[in-house]
């Protein structure tokens, strides 16, 4: 069976890689794309990368242009889908990249996002260990999946094994990423781009107060941990696309190095998406750009008393659109991997 496909936001970063990805996808047959400011126009105008679609021109985002498929997937700025969403079928399967639909807490909905809570639905990132089972048997029998944050979901990926299976200390975790101006979205001006990023790494939401933080620690309370502390600092670097996240935690006294690198390597065994590379290893972003592989390397540092786990993501594809198509393939019984690249692009 072929499924009927709409992408919103389809003029935007995560919407184009959807399509990208989906072009080759052999059960999903892109009928619609819908945008904003850019509706009217043929998709390839703005997304001129995308020969796939000379066909399409991107259509107003309403209810109505997205009723009617098997499939849609939202990719509009965040407090957008929320009303959208909640005017499509219920048969339809949704998947919305935006963060409206990923917290199950209106308490922190309200801290960090401040407008209308949605509710939550199915988190889309199948690998995430759970006290019973992973993320993936859920995925399974729903028709409503948040896709993540790409920063929440690399480092929820970096730390919810350790977290299960008991090696690592729920307070004190730290991570810091550098990340790519991508996953700002289209709309980062064009000045701060040429002349604040590129050739300087800047920090911000310093402090504790990125939108993620609670993304993070609702993954490693599914994981086992009772009240998750996290210190989370992001940086932008001039890459266009990648997230490297650092991340360490207090070991558990009294674990030895093979239990904890045993944690990772049974969380992740089997797994096509997310590697743990042999000992002595770690990853940049370059070994993942354009795969839906999340890239991770393991160090115990015993002076410290912590483990030091760095993850190389691609923010739009394993950070997004990957999620996305991934945790769509799981809802409708396709093989996971369908359509999915697990080879980066080199150099
Ligand atoms: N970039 C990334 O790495 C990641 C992004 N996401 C999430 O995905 C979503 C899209 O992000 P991204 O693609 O980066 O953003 P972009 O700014 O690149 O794209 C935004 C898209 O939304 C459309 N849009 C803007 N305003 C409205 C509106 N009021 N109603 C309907 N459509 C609108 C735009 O259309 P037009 O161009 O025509 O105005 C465009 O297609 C966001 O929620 C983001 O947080 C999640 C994880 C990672
Ligand atoms: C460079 C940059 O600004 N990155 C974004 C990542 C956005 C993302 O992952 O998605 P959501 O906005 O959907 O949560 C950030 O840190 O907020």
């Amino acid at each position: 069976m072929t499924y009927s496909v709409a992408v919103s936001g389809a003029s935007g970063y995560a919407g184009g890689e959807i399509l990208r990805l989906l072009a080759d996808h052999p059960d999903f047959e892109v009928r619609t794309v819908t945008a904003h400011s850019n509706a009217g126009q043929p998709l390839v105008a703005v997304q001129p990368h995308l020969r796939a679609y000379t066909h399409l021109t991107l259509q107003e985002t309403t209810p109505e242009v997205l009723s009617g498929h098997d499939v849609v997937f939202l990719a509009l700025p965040h407090g957008a889908s929320g009303a959208v969403a909640a005017a499509l079928p219920d048969d339809t399967l949704v998947i919305d990249c935006g963060a409206d639909h990923r917290l199950e807490s209106s308490t922190d909905w309200a801290r960090f996002y401040g407008a209308d809570h949605h509710g939550a639905w199915t988190y889309g990132v199948p690998e995430l260990p759970r006290l019973s089972g992973t993320q993936r048997d859920r995925l399974a029998k729903t028709r409503r999946i948040a896709a993540p944050g790409c920063n929440a979901s690399t480092v929820a990926l970096s730390l919810a094994p350790g977290i299960r299976a008991g090696v690592i200390e729920e307070h004190d975790l730290v991570s810091v990423l550098a990340v790519g101006p991508s996953g700002a979205g289209k709309s980062l001006k064009a000045h701060l781009l040429g002349a604040e990023i590129l050739g300087s790494a800047n920090p911000y939401a310093v402090g504790g107060v990125h939108r993620h933080i609670p993304e993070i620690q609702q993954a490693l309370r599914w994981a086992g941990a009772d009240r998750p502390t996290i210190s989370f600092t992001p940086v932008i670097v001039p890459m266009s696309r990648g997230i490297l996240a650092t991340s360490t935690a207090r070991l558990v006294p009294g674990t030895d190095a093979a239990a904890v690198r045993r944690a990772w390597e049974d969380a992740y065994a089997g797994e096509p998406f997310v590697q743990l590379l042999p000992e002595g290893q770690f990853p940049k972003t370059a070994d993942v750009v354009g795969a839906n592989t999340a890239l991770l390397g393991l160090a115990v540092d015993e002076q410290a008393g912590r483990v030091v786990v760095i993850a190389a993501v691609d923010n739009l594809v394993k950070g997004t659109a990957g999620a996305a198509v991934q945790s769509a393939n799981i809802a409708l019984g396709l093989t996971e991997t369908t359509g999915l690249p697990v080879n980066g692009v080199a150099p």
